[in-house]
């Protein structure tokens, strides 16, 4: 053996110093060896100690102790009955060299039982697998020698505890063996089979639990695994029990290893998971004990449950044990990091519900407040749907006040190729003059005065002017009436609706006022909904016909003027229109249907008086209440002379028609300028047809159209003068106003010439001086005597009786003269007072 150690010494090269030193070791090992072996072979005896020579090599030396026989027979002899029963192999004496003949069950049972015996005597043992090839001889050796001073002890009398005074390494590795049948063995046995069979987990668990020392843990441990190694080992050949052994041992180091890095992992994710800030708070709490005990208890209750139940205990060593304890505290931390958050929650749960409550209150509170806000609106929109009428009867009464039967006259151009010599001599805003012709009678100058005057130049857009503001009061539900009154091609058409080609600045007034109409209407959605529907009626000899048939029948109408619905013609085409060409596409059926008829005077002269009806019926959307107004476009029939018609049978007859219904228009518009109790309405279907919208808060409109030529001078003023009767009694208040200004002024003048006199009876010497003062220049350049108009008073009565008149103002009158003017001035302001 010594030279085997050597062969490997030097085949690895080692320095002589160190060879030396090893064979010195091996020398001494070979000493000890065989002072052990000499002393057993003494011992047993030289027949039992055949397998082992005096001097054996270490493999000898194994060899010849491997069945335990020799070790057990002198264990008994030096302390007799430490091993009960020795077992002899009936083939024991067949020896072999590797020692395949002996039974694994001889092996176990003789060397596992010397074992026992061995450390319950307190003696060094070794492993079972020191015995096996590549195991630690000198263990066995020190184990014989050990045995051999023990039992010289024992000759020389030694009793109780032997302590062994050898140099012996300690054998900490080594696990402990149990005597086979021995009965701390038995019980050990049965009480780990009752626990498995019963309940692996509380057999564990109580295993784990009654761990109060290392050494019983170990002991605890040991157990099952005995009976694991012995049902594995049982039936295996000894030759295969090294390898076996080493196998489950490298797998037992890989499992703790795994294990072991398992913990380090669970630790270190139980370290990331807990914040900073937690770990202080922890270990204020960890300090006070209470909580960690309660923590490690939960932590263990968790452990017992989540480990696999086969595992079993293991021995842990210290780092690991300190692993799990940082990893309680770990754990510790997040439950009271947990805990916090909860507090946390439950705190801004708590605020969160302070502030639904105060968000609550708040919203009712505005609510409330809104609702107060809403009912002033409520309130201040009736306000303003009150003020909103209240505007609409102001702007009508407005159009009242301007007239509420206003009279245009409009002079048409010369048509190409007319001799260009008018009738008309001057226009002056609402006057018109015009030169009679001797013809007619004396050879003069008349004047017409109207609410406007429109000159050949006008343009289409400058008499729409005044028409624009009553549109808006149709829509207030007032009803309107617009005449386009005149001989025959006067231009009534034109002004109505436009020249034959149109465009925006040719439109006529139906055009415009309907364009208004609309427009007006979109800008009040909203406030108002409209509904505008339109009738187009002509009046032939004195018959209502409906121009809007398809069929071409002129079938008679009746004109009701009690009709609920506001139509005075009921059955009458009543169109839904909804924009202005949706009317004039009407209009022009209409005129397709219009008995028209040649004239001389004119191939488009109409023998009829046309009308277009537009009903608006508006609702106020606020109040509900319905408005209804009405527009009449009435292009009336050609006022001329009928001895001018040169017309005899049925065209005298539509002659004599149409100035009977034009003269029954004058009289009803006559009569309600006027105001007579009695208007003549049923005079005409024309002026039946129109009741409702001639008097009353209706307004009235009408163009009266005169042509420019000399020939048609009769019937120009026969037109005007018609026209100046419709339109006398509204000029004639007209004129009412202005006189009752001049008497204002001529008041004011009394009481000056009244002081004047007072002075000079005070008999003022520097009257003379006092008289022409500043104050009389300016009244003498002022309006009452400056306008041309107050010419004519300047040669009325009162200054014309007035002597030295003009002295008077130039301060040169006689002082007795005063008085008289006086006396004239207030007698004429009775007589203006008068009407
Ligand atoms: N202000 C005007 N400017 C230019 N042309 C005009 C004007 N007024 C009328 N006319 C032209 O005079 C002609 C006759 O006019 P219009 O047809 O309108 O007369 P009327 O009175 O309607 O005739 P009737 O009674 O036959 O219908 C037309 O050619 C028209 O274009």
């Amino acid at each position: 053996m010594a030279s085997s150690e050597g062969v490997l010494l030097r085949r690895h090269g080692t320095r002589l110093s160190d060879t030396g030193l090893a064979s010195r070791k091996a020398e001494e090992a070979a000493t000890r060896r065989y002072e052990a072996a000499g002393w057993l072979r003494k011992m047993v005896g030289v027949v039992s100690a055949k397998d082992l020579p005096e001097a054996p090599s270490e493999e000898e030396f194994r060899l010849g102790l491997r069945n335990g026989m020799i070790l057990c027979t002198v264990l008994n002899k030096i302390h007799p009955g430490a091993v009960p029963k020795v077992v002899v192999n009936p083939g024991d004496s067949i020896v072999q060299p590797d020692g395949a003949a002996l039974s694994a069950y001889q092996y176990f049972e003789n060397v596992r039982n010397f074992l026992v015996a061995i450390q319950e005597i307190g003696l060094p043992t070794f492993e079972a697998s020191d015995l096996e090839q590549g195991g630690k001889s000198g263990r066995v050796v020190d184990c014989v020698l050990a045995m051999k001073s023990y039992g010289e002890w024992k000759q020389m009398g030694g009793n109780g505890s032997w302590k062994y005074g050898g140099n012996l390494k300690p054998l900490v590795s080594v696990k402990p063996f149990f005597r086979k049948n021995s009965e701390p063995f038995k019980n050990s046995l049965s009480r780990s089979q009752s626990m498995n069979d019963s309940d692996g987990l509380s057999a564990e668990h109580n295993l784990c639990g009654d761990v109060v020392s290392v050494e019983s843990n170990e002991m605890a441990t040991s157990r099952p695994l005995k009976m694991l190694v012995n049902a594995v080992l049982s039936d295996k050949r000894p030759e295969e029990v090294p390898l076996l052994i080493e196998s489950m041992l490298s797998k037992l180091v890989e499992e703790f290893e795994q294990r072991l890095s398992c913990q380090n992992e669970m630790v270190k994710t139980a370290l990331k998971s807990v914040p900073d800030g937690s770990k202080s708070f922890s270990k204020s709490k960890i300090s006070t004990g209470a909580p960690l005990a309660s923590c490690e208890k939960r932590m263990d209750a968790e452990d017992n449950f989540t480990k696999p139940k086969k595992e079993g205990c293991f021995r842990k060593p210290l780092r690991d044990e300190e692993a799990s304890k940082e990893k309680v505290l770990k754990q510790c931390m997040i439950f009271e990091r947990q805990q916090k958050d909860i507090e946390e929650l439950k705190r801004t749960l708590r605020t969160a519900k302070a502030g639904m409550e105060f968000m609550q209150m708040k919203y009712s509170e505005e609510f409330s407040k809104l609702g107060k806000h809403v009912y002033g609106l409520a309130h201040a929109a009736s306000g303003y749907h009150k003020v909103l009428e209240e505007n609409r009867k102001l702007y009508n009464q407005v159009q009242d006040l301007k007239g509420s039967i206003r009279v245009y006259c409009r002079v048409r151009p010369f048509l190409p190729g007319q001799l260009n010599s008018s009738t008309v001599s001057s226009i002056d805003d609402g006057t018109i003059t015009i030169i009679n012709s001797s013809k007619y009678g004396k050879e003069g100058r008349r004047s017409f005065t109207f609410n406007k005057v429109f000159g050949p130049s006008a343009t289409q857009d400058e008499v729409f002017l005044d028409t624009q503001p009553l549109i808006r009061s149709v829509l207030d539900g007032y009803n309107v009436c617009i005449f386009a009154y005149g001989q025959t091609g006067s231009g009534k058409t034109y002004t109505m609706s436009g020249p034959r080609i149109l465009n925006e600045q040719t439109q006529g007034v139906n055009f415009r006022a309907l364009g208004d109409l609309f427009k007006l209407a979109e800008q009040r959605r909203g406030l108002f909904s409209y509904e505008i529907a339109v009738q187009m009626i002509e009046i032939y000899n004195e018959q209502v016909r409906d121009l809007l048939v398809s069929d071409g029948l002129n079938r008679r109408l009746e004109i009701r003027n009690n009709s609920q619905k506001g139509l005075n013609v009921p059955d009458a085409n009543l169109v839904p229109v909804a924009s202005t060409s949706d009317v004039m596409e009407l209009m022009s059926l209409g005129q397709k249907n219009r008995a028209v008829g040649a004239t001389a005077l004119n191939d488009r002269s109409s023998r009829s008086h046309s009308c277009l009806t537009v009903h608006v019926l508006g609702r106020d959307m606020a109040t509900g209440n319905i408005l209804r107004g009405c527009m009449h476009l009435v292009d009336l029939a050609g006022s001329e002379r009928v001895d001018k018609s040169e017309v005899t049978g049925e065209r005298l007859k539509e002659a004599q028609h149409i100035n009977k219904s034009l003269s029954a228009l004058g009289d009803v518009i006559a009569s309600l300028a006027q105001k007579n109790s009695h208007v003549p309405y049923r005079n005409s279907k024309l002026t039946q047809l129109l009741q409702d919208s001639l008097g009353g808060q209706a307004k009235t409109l009408m163009f009266v159209h005169i042509s420019p030529e000399i020939d048609a001078i009769g019937e120009t003023i026969s037109t005007l003068k018609f026209a100046e009767r419709v339109s006398t009694v509204e000029l004639g208040a007209a004129r009412v106003n202005k006189e009752s200004n001049e008497v204002r002024e001529l008041k004011e003048q009394i009481s000056c010439l009244k002081s004047a006199l007072a002075m000079k009876e005070a008999g003022s010497e520097h009257l003379q001086n006092t008289i022409p003062t500043p104050e009389h220049s300016i009244r003498a350049s002022s309006p009452v005597f400056s306008n041309p108009e107050h010419s004519i008073r300047a040669s009325s009565p009162v200054f014309s009786n007035r002597r030295n008149g003009g002295d008077y103002l130039s301060g040169q009158a006689n002082y007795r003269q005063p008085m008289e003017d006086v006396g004239n001035i207030e007698k004429c302001c009775e007589e203006k007072r008068e009407p």
